[in-house]
């Protein structure tokens, strides 16, 4: 079974077209405006109009509102919403409101961290373990950070999932073997300086997930 890999905060027409011709399964659009990756919705729009079907538009937020969440879902029209520090009782609300799949984004420093995913199970779709980003931090993912994949070993996962967090062209073949995950995610380890991607590293990183 090939490995799915998200090439996510895509914010220009030719990082979005590398990110498909290097076969990514999925693409993320971010919409928080303290990220230097969020999109405003015409931006996303002429993004999302550019994506095949058999490509995925995910949608990433931090516990949004209502009115983000319905503008977003039909600006990029989204297939799918990933969602950070939303409880689970929110996700489930959200998954029924824009009958999207819905992803939990669960934050991993330590084993007891994972458990937060069994709280998610009917409430979301697929759960994206992410590195936890320091208290007091701008943004709660696309940090670069990485956590420490063992924690992931013998975890009875509650859902579908994908690993995220410190990814980039050298690490995620090993990343891949060492975790068996079925789907990557990366963002900052395919640029060259925050919220600007590398077209030659996302060909690069998408090249490493079939190696
Ligand atoms: O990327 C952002 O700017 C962002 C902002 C707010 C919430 C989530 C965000 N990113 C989520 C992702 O899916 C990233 O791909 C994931 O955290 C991994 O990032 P990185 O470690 O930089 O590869």
């Amino acid at each position: 079974m090939p490995v799915l890999a998200k090439i996510c905060g895509l914010a220009t027409a030719d990082t979005l077209d590398a990110a498909v011709a290097g076969g990514a399964s999925h693409v993320g659009f971010v919409f928080f405006p303290p990220s230097p990756r969020h999109l405003g919705y015409d931006r996303a729009s002429g993004l999302a109009a550019r994506v095949p079907g058999h490509v995925a538009r995910v949608g990433v937020f931090v516990d949004p509102d209502d009115a983000l969440l319905d503008e977003a879902v039909r600006a990029a029209r989204l297939d799918a919403v990933q969602l950070h520090k939303t409880a689970p009782e929110r996700t489930a609300i959200i998954r029924a409101r824009t009958g999207r799949e819905t992803w939990a984004a669960v934050a991993v420093k330590t084993r007891a961290d994972l458990d937060q995913a069994r709280h998610y199970a009917g409430a979301a779709d697929r759960i994206l373990y992410d590195a936890k980003t320091p208290p007091g931090a701008a943004l709660p993912g696309g940090m670069g950070l990485r956590f420490d994949w063992t924690l992931l070993d013998n975890f009875r996962h509650p859902l579908p999932w994908a690993l995220s967090g410190g990814l980039d062209p050298a690490n995620v073949a090993e990343a891949i073997r060492r975790t068996t995950a079925p789907l990557v995610d990366v963002s900052s380890g395919v640029e060259s300086a925050p919220g600007v991607k590398d077209v030659d590293k996302i060909a690069a990183f998408l090249k490493a997930t079939r190696s």
